[in-house]
């Protein structure tokens, strides 16, 4: 049986296909020329990180594949309201329908709300959704190493720069890591969840992190739930986080988040 990325890929390459035919490249482009502009992205976390905070990217996030429905009073608006509230300094949108019962209105929706700069959180696998990307006004996309072969990762990094988008590159083992530093961007994430297995371990972040080059920013993602757990990925160099579930099942989301950065 194949594992859950290559299901959730293979799934999104036939919506990508059927949104081809609904809705031809040109009307895309038409759009993402007419968007908002671009947000700086990394320009926000360098600001951040530079005045001595860390870098908060706060994730709108509905359900998991793995966890099902996290937090069901939903409103995009409100969340990212209250991210704002409580310190973030980006938003991370999820859009993937299937798999994360998201949509591409809740990102619209969330950015409207506030001033931050927002990451489009789904698979891309088709330069076709870049261009959608900043349709919808995302000023961010992310680029999983362990769903792209090397040259669709700098096909859809080199459409993302055309279109002013920031890129997130996503790696989770030595191998996807030297593969994302032939890319150009600085911002490089890692994912303490396995996408295949979706088995989670925050020593990871702590394993990569002392082959991450000096020029690039390191973002931890996914399993951080306390100031301990920002700690001991800070002590590894990481100044930027990616937090989804522990803030989406709180009450008071923008408590929680100013409680998670104090
Ligand atoms: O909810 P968590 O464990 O805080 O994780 C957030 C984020 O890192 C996670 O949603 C994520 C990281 N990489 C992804 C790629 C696709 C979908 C989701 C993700």
């Amino acid at each position: 049986m194949s594992d859950v990325l290559t299901r959730i890929c293979d799934d999104k390459r036939a919506l990508v296909q059927a949104r081809k035919s609904a809705r031809p490249l040109s009307a895309v482009e038409d759009d993402a020329r007419s968007a908002d502009p671009a947000r700086g992205f990394i320009r926000a976390l360098r600001r951040t990180v530079d005045g001595g905070r860390y870098g908060l990217i706060a994730e709108i996030k509905k359900a998991s594949p793995s966890k099902g429905l996290i937090r069901p009073d939903f409103d995009p608006p409100s969340l990212a309201r209250a991210y704002r509230g409580g310190g973030a300094t980006c938003l991370s949108v999820l859009t993937d329908e299937p798999y994360f019962q998201g949509c591409d209105d809740y990102l619209l929706s969330a950015r409207a709300a506030v001033d931050l700069p927002v990451l489009r959180k789904d698979f891309m696998v088709d330069p076709y959704q870049i261009a959608e990307s900043r349709a919808l006004g995302a000023d961010c996309i992310l680029i999983i190493m362990a769903a792209l072969s090397d040259a669709q990762a700098v096909e859809i990094e080199d459409a993302a720069i055309a279109w002013g988008l920031d890129v997130l590159v996503e790696v989770h083992n030595r191998e996807e890591l030297d593969r994302a530093l032939a890319l150009k961007t600085p911002l490089l994430g890692v994912n303490n969840r396995n996408l295949k297995t979706l088995a989670v371990d925050i020593a990871t972040t702590e394993e990569l992190a002392a082959h991450v080059p000096a020029d690039r920013m390191l973002v931890a993602e996914s399993g951080l739930y306390s100031p301990a757990d920002l700690s001991r990925m800070a002590a590894v160099g990481a100044r930027c986080f990616l937090v989804g579930e522990s803030l989406m099942r709180q009450e008071d989301v923008s408590a929680a988040t100013r409680a998670l950065l104090a």
